[in-house]
């Protein structure tokens, strides 16, 4: 049975990585994928890794209809087995009712990857319906951390290191951006603390906070 399966996780979790790995796998045994993508960081029409891999992608414009996109590229003679869709969390809920639409009428699978949450724990709208939608849900097993060790479940917007709560929803960046506006991936104490590596390092070095000598 084709599925619309959601692999979810933290910003740098590796879902563009798997993305990648799926259509490499399927692409090396003669299929044919249609991979969306939107707003990656390496620009238009791509879909990236961290690890340094790229593939072209089709940019998902507001308002298109996937469906229709597919049903237009099939009936051209051309061919889609399965499609993937990155960054799915900046999709609009339509564009997630029309890729459950692609399974059921359509049967390919559609594997969608993004991130859950944004910077201030609410859900993304593409998100939500993914989660109401799909076939399975799987989270990433590669975890990242947050600077306490623990497994990071939240993503925190920085300006300057210093964790911010107010701004737009969507704001294309990445992690390690220590000196202008970036995102770290924190466990969720933290998250609610508002406490980055950065403020926690200044924290463990501020005089108030020393241990006080008997003396
Ligand atoms: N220099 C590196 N060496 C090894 N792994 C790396 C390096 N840089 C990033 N990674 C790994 O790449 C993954 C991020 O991959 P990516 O697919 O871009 O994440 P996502 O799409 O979830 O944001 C992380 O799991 C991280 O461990
Ligand atoms: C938390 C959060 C993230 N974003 C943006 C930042 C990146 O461009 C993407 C996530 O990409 P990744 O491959 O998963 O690292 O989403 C945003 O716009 N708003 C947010 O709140």
């Amino acid at each position: 049975m084709p599925e619309l399966v959601f692999f979810s996780g933290t910003m740098d979790c590796g879902k563009s990585t798997l993305a990648l790995q799926i259509e490499h796998n399927r692409s090396a045994r003669g299929l044919s994928g249609m991979i969306f993508s939107r707003d990656d960081r390496a620009g238009e029409g791509k879909l990236s890794s961290r690890l340094g891999l790229v593939t072209d992608a089709v940019e998902v414009e507001d308002g298109q209809d996937l469906y229709a996109y597919l049903v237009d590229h099939l009936s051209q003679g051309r061919r889609a087995d399965y499609v993937i869709a990155d960054e799915a969390q900046f999709l609009a809920p339509e564009q997630i009712d029309q890729l459950a639409r692609v399974v059921d009428d359509l049967g390919l699978d559609v594997y969608a990857f993004g991130i859950t949450t944004d910077f201030r724990s609410k859900l993304f709208p593409g998100s939500q319906r993914l989660v109401e939608l799909a076939d399975r849900v799987e989270v990433l097993q590669v975890e990242a951390l947050c600077w306490c060790g623990a497994r990071a479940t939240h993503n925190a917007r920085t300006i300057g290191g210093e964790m911010v709560v107010e701004g737009a929803q969507v704001v294309v960046g990445d992690v390690n951006q220590p000196d202008d506006i970036g995102y770290e991936v924190l466990c969720r104490r933290h998250h609610r603390r508002r406490m980055t590596a950065a403020t926690a390092r200044a924290a463990a070095l501020s005089p108030d906070v020393l241990p006080v000598s008997a003396s």
